[in-house]
């Protein structure tokens, strides 16, 4: 499978939100990746259900909502209704985690676990077949523009190796300090989403930014 682009929204800017939704909408990404953040799971609060709205309505692209908020099975149901088509929670946030999957499935999105850069992919085994997709942090989550962190490529390897034995069809995503010079890389582990911010809104072009992030390569010998 071709890997995805998915441009993370938190880097647009907020006052010219509609150009950047556009600008999604006319390059060669495939999601748009949407960043909640609760000041309670993560030391930083970003925006809630009026802005995922607005970018509901002018995104013509799936909307992949990553969740960093305690209590995720609250707020579901209306994120699903509010546009979004996967639905990401993370292993730390959620006690009854096959329940909040469930949660999601009902309310008609696909859905993610995300794991915390300590957390080890492991956790996952007994839940691996009921999940559409895993979101490797490989920042502390919270903040956008941070420092990739290397030791992310083996979670990957490992994610990729437990999959292809419980679920094959599982995709894995990969979020923060992710740009071009990490791509090949990050493919080659087996990584099939990349989420990317400030390396595609901070590009001269983001729109060739997500192009040239498109059409790389896998390679082991790239630069993390
Ligand atoms: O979830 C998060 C941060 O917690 C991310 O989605 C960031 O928004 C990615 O930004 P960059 O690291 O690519 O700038
Ligand atoms: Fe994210």
């Amino acid at each position: 499978m071709k890997h995805l682009i998915a441009p993370s929204v938190l880097s647009a800017d907020f006052a010219n939100l509609q150009r950047d939704v556009e600008m999604i909408n006319s390059s060669e990404a495939d999601w748009f990746h949407v960043d909640i953040m609760d000041g309670v799971f993560v030391p930083n609060i970003s925006f809630g259900f009026p802005v995922m709205e607005a970018i509901s309505r002018h995104a013509k692209k799936p909307l992949d909502v990553h969740l960093m908020i305690v209590n995720p099975d609250h707020y579901i149901e209306r994120f699903a209704q509010a546009g979004a088509s996967t639905i990401t929670v993370h292993y730390e946030a959620c006690p009854h985690l096959h329940k909040t999957i469930q949660s999601i499935h009902e309310a008609g999105a696909k859905a993610c676990v995300a794991l915390n850069p300590h957390t080890p992919v492991e956790l996952l085994s007994d839940i691996l077949t009921d999940l559409d997709m895993v979101l490797v942090m490989s920042v502390n989550p919270g903040f956008g523009g941070q420092k990739f962190i290397p030791n992310t490529l083996d979670k990957i390897r490992r994610l990729r190796s437990l999959a292809n034995v419980l679920n094959p069809g599982l995709l894995i995503e990969v979020d923060g300090g992710v740009a071009l010079h990490n791509t090949p890389a990050l493919l080659h582990a087996g990584a099939d989403v990349l989420v990317a911010g400030n390396s595609i809104f901070g590009a001269e072009s983001p729109v060739e930014m997500i192009s040239a992030m498109k059409h790389l390569p896998s390679t082991e010998s790239s630069s993390i």
